[in-house]
């Protein structure tokens, strides 16, 4: 049965709301609906009009890559889909199937790791927060520290662990509570390129035996190429849409894909899209 919660009223013409769906994953419904969102922050002198207005149709068990010039409001379209900012204007209408516990997960560039916890407590944070506790938890927690290659340092703490691992525990808390939508903001922005890789092949790994719906932002074009099943290129600010294009290589994939033709072809096509784009965010100048 359907039923639909509103999760934001701010009275400003603006909702996010969530639905319990069971349709199946054959006719891929749309997990995430956007639509004529815009978000300003501040107002009057100070206003900065961040967003929007965008409308956007996200696929269940679609990878989703979010490219665009930097400031031009990705963060802000994945926090608003959180659930961590109020739009302005418009909807997102989030249709959950009510199976986790947390239907929705966040993973940053900072990792957000606890420094005072080890890397088992920490994965199992995000489950006692949800209710889950006691063995179940260490349990869980256990499994997703091993799939994410990290079997062997459950007892250390984030300070002696390499980025690349800070990171890895950061996405195995949020896929401890096996939530429907996981939402990656540049979670690989400041890892070397060979760990980079690394974790782009267990990414595609996971979303590959799991079909979970991703909203992925990222800076890099190839990133967005090789793990996404679309990308969605954002204007330079206010983020508006300005291409939204399928990826057309078959998955499985690795990120051997990169080497291909047809894959240099595409990413020069997004960045010839791109390009003025980043123009008018460094300049401000539309001309
Ligand atoms: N809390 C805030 N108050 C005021 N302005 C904000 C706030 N958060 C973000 N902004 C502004 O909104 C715009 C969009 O920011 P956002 O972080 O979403 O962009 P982004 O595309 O993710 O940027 P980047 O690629 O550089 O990370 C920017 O101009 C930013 O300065």
């Amino acid at each position: 049965m359907n039923s639909t919660t509103t999760v934001f009223d701010q009275g400003r013409e603006a909702t996010v709301n969530t639905a319990n769906h069971s349709a199946g994953l054959a006719d891929r419904p749309a997990k995430i609906e956007v639509r004529d969102l815009s978000l300003v922050f501040g107002v009057g002198d100070k206003a900065v009009h961040a967003l929007g207005p965008i409308n956007l149709s996200v696929g269940d068990g679609e990878f989703l890559s979010i490219v665009g010039p930097s400031g031009c409001g990705k963060s802000t379209l994945t926090k608003v889909v959180a659930g961590l900012l109020p739009p302005t204007k418009g909807e997102v209408d989030i249709r959950l199937a009510g199976t986790s516990i947390a239907p929705i997960a966040t993973v940053f560039q900072d990792y957000g790791i606890f420094p005072w916890k080890t890397v088992l407590e920490n994965v199992k944070f995000g489950l006692t927060v949800n209710g889950v506790t006691g063995s179940e938890a260490t349990d869980r927690a256990a499994m997703w520290v091993q799939k994410l290659g990290l079997a062997g340092f459950e007892n250390r703490y984030p300070s002696s662990l390499s980025g690349g691992m800070q990171q890895r525990v950061s996405i195995a808390r949020a896929l401890a509570v096996e939530p429907e939508i996981l939402l990656m903001d540049e979670p690989f922005a400041s890892l070397d390129a060979q760990l980079r890789e690394l974790l782009q092949e267990e990414l595609l790994r996971l979303h590959e035996s799991d079909g979970r719906t991703v909203l992925f932002v990222t800076h890099s074009l190839e990133e967005a190429l090789v793990l996404g099943d679309r990308v969605l290129v954002l204007t330079a600010r206010p983020g508006t849409l300005l291409d939204l294009k399928d990826v057309p290589f078959a998955r499985p994939r690795t990120s051997e894909v990169r080497e291909s033709r047809e894959f240099n072809e595409m990413r020069y096509e997004l960045w010839s899209h791109l390009k003025d784009q980043v123009h008018i965010g460094v300049t401000g100048d539309a001309s």
